[in-house]
């Protein structure tokens, strides 16, 4: 069996995540589609070149929307440069047209295929992503909070002085403005944040809102995000078709709101194997029907 992803779309995003899943030698085949041609096969050469170099085997072919059909999973990380005097707004719906667009060029997908939304606004295009794929839901996620869950980590590892991996702590909601960081929920080495005191106490407002801002500064400062997001996405490949049943904050549909939003969820090889009930306090509570009767407007407006 050849393992086969696809990513729609290769600029920074969709470049930067076959990079990584070249050097964590994730699949046989990266099948690459961009609507800009002589970029594509630019991609193509120079991505060759790393998994050369690499001799892990990974082939890495231009491809038709027809042919990422058949890809075990496909990723969608295009996006359509933003138009002068646009508003976020008229970007956000172009966006979703884009999407729109690209699913019915490849439906229908192959039956067991994984969808993988990267680009924004992640969890309207995962909720719309769901509808018109006809995939079950379980095979449709978006990498929704989980850049920034790795940024909250960083951040509390900084302040700790322990390594990133041993912390846990997780990002849910909406990713953007009404995400949250559920705390009782984070750990270091096991033990509860609650239990710890660092020689700098822990400003949990700052800590929440360094992570919602890291991403524009990044924008700001060098016009694009690349690696971190290529990261999570190479993990959530790797957990899917290696069936590592790992458990990450990604986007997902969620029954009870009527939308994608982030929760923890086991991805595994069917997609999200089982998800997580984690308890919530009333207002984060209140956030989650807030955010997705927002979401469910946008998608509603956008299908018609
Ligand atoms: N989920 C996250 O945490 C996260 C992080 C960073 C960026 N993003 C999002 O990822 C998306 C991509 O960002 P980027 O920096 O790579 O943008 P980019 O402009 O560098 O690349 C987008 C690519 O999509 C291609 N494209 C546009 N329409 C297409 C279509 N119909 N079919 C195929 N290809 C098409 C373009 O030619 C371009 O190569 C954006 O929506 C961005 O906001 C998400």
């Amino acid at each position: 069996m050849t393992l086969t992803i696809a990513i729609i779309g290769v600029g920074e995003v969709g470049a930067a995540a076959a990079y990584a899943l070249i050097l964590n030698n994730v699949c046989a085949k990266l099948l690459l589609v961009d609507n800009r041609s002589s970029h594509l096969d630019g991609q193509v050469k120079d991505l060759s070149d790393s998994a050369f170099k690499e001799q892990n085997g990974t082939r890495i072919e231009a491809a038709t929307y027809r042919e990422a059909s058949q890809a075990d999973i496909v990723i969608f990380a295009a996006a359509a440069k933003r138009g002068i005097g646009e508003t976020t707004l008229q970007y956000r719906d172009r966006s979703a047209a884009t999407l729109h667009n690209v699913i019915e060029a490849i439906n229908p997908f192959k039956q067991n295929a994984i969808l993988l939304v990267v680009s924004h606004p992640v969890d309207t295009l995962t909720t719309i992503a769901q509808r018109l794929s006809h995939l079950p839901p379980t095979q449709v996620i978006g990498t929704g909070t989980f850049l920034e869950s790795i940024r909250l980590r960083g951040l509390l590892a900084n302040q700790f002085g322990v390594a990133a991996s041993s912390v846990d702590a997780m990002v849910l909601g909406k990713h953007g403005e009404s995400q949250f960081v559920p705390w009782h929920l984070v750990n270091v080495g096991g033990v509860s944040i609650n239990e710890l005191s660092p020689s700098d106490p822990i400003d949990r407002d700052k800590i929440t809102q360094d992570c919602r801002r890291k991403g524009e500064q990044i924008i700001e400062e060098k016009g694009a995000i690349a690696y971190g997001i290529a990261s999570a996405v190479s993990t959530i490949c790797t957990s899917i078709l290696l069936d590592r049943r790992q458990v990450y904050p990604v986007s997902y549909m969620q029954e009870n709101l009527g939308c994608a939003l982030s929760m923890p969820a086991v991805l595994g090889r069917s997609g999200i194997e089982s998800t997580l009930a984690v308890s919530l306090g009333s207002f984060d509570k209140q956030r989650l029907q807030y955010s997705a009767s927002e979401i469910k407007k946008r998608v509603d407006s956008n299908i018609q």
